[in-house]
């Protein structure tokens, strides 16, 4: 969490550089090259997908490479939504953070606490899925509870617990439903917000800020990950991005 707050503050932005890789085995790692090279100096954070890396033979070799190019003082979040019983959590934890040597991790909540606190390791970073960006996420999140409140509100006082006991947790929030980013804000006051869905998913960067930055100008990491792997200069629209962000929020300290 340090090094992320250090490095929002230092380069001034709240962008977070998705790595989904797609195209063949041949381009793909020119291709990281080249996005990591051109967007590392408007990135707050990088954030690989688990699945894009997966889906390819000496992918986990392919995954510590790219985390291996991106400037030490650039957090990597690695994009997993993990979730397992605890004792097969550790695993994964040791896999995110000794093999791929991620600075932390996106998590599945719905398994409960036990699923979650094995990535809370000292200095590290654990986004935890509160309402996500795909639209028929509405089908489970939005579920009304008798108490009142959503389902997703629910994975919200999960990860404000587990960061009040361990610190460094944060939540996964997407920008499809900028309604949904200001009532968790509401519940989770003082938490780092993941935030993707700006892009491809059409969610309202403008809205989604409004709704969801800190008072201090911080507190959300936004994302977008195809448009910037698709861009012919991956740089000029990652500084369009982090330019657009900064006139809508007041300036770090
Ligand atoms: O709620 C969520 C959680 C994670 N993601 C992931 O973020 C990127 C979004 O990619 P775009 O190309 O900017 O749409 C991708 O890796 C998703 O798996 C999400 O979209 N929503």
């Amino acid at each position: 969490m340090e090094k992320l707050i250090q490095r929002t503050h230092l380069a001034q932005t709240l962008l977070c550089v998705g790595l989904d890789p797609i195209g063949d085995d041949a381009q793909v790692a020119r291709r990281l090259a080249e996005v990591i090279d051109q967007t590392a100096e408007y990135a707050a954070a990088f954030k690989p997908n688990l699945a894009f890396f997966l889906s390819r033979e000496n992918g986990v070799q392919l995954l510590r490479e790219t985390v291996r190019r991106i400037p030490g003082d650039i957090p990597v979040i690695l994009d997993g939504k993990f979730g397992d019983i605890a004792n097969t959590a550790d695993h994964y934890a040791r896999f995110a953070y000794d093999i791929v040597g991620a600075d932390g991790v996106t998590v599945n909540p719905y398994m409960g606490d036990d699923a979650i606190v094995p990535f809370a390791r000292p200095g590290k970073i654990v986004f935890v899925l509160a309402k996500t960006s795909n639209k028929p996420a509405h089908s489970l999140q939005d579920v009304a509870l008798t108490r009142g409140g959503y389902l997703s509100d629910c994975a919200a006082q999960v990860g404000r617990k587990l960061d009040e006991q361990h610190g460094g947790i944060g939540l996964v929030v997407g920008a499809t439903d900028a309604e949904a980013v200001g009532r968790l804000r509401s519940l989770s006051p003082d938490q780092w917000f993941l935030v993707p869905g700006v892009g491809a998913q059409g969610g309202d960067l403008a809205a989604t800020l409004r709704a969801g930055l800190r008072a201090d100008g911080s507190g959300l990491l936004i994302n977008t990950s195809r448009v910037l792997w698709q861009a012919a200069e991956a740089g000029a629209v990652a500084r369009q991005l982090v330019e657009q962000i900064n006139q809508l929020r007041p300036v770090l300290a």
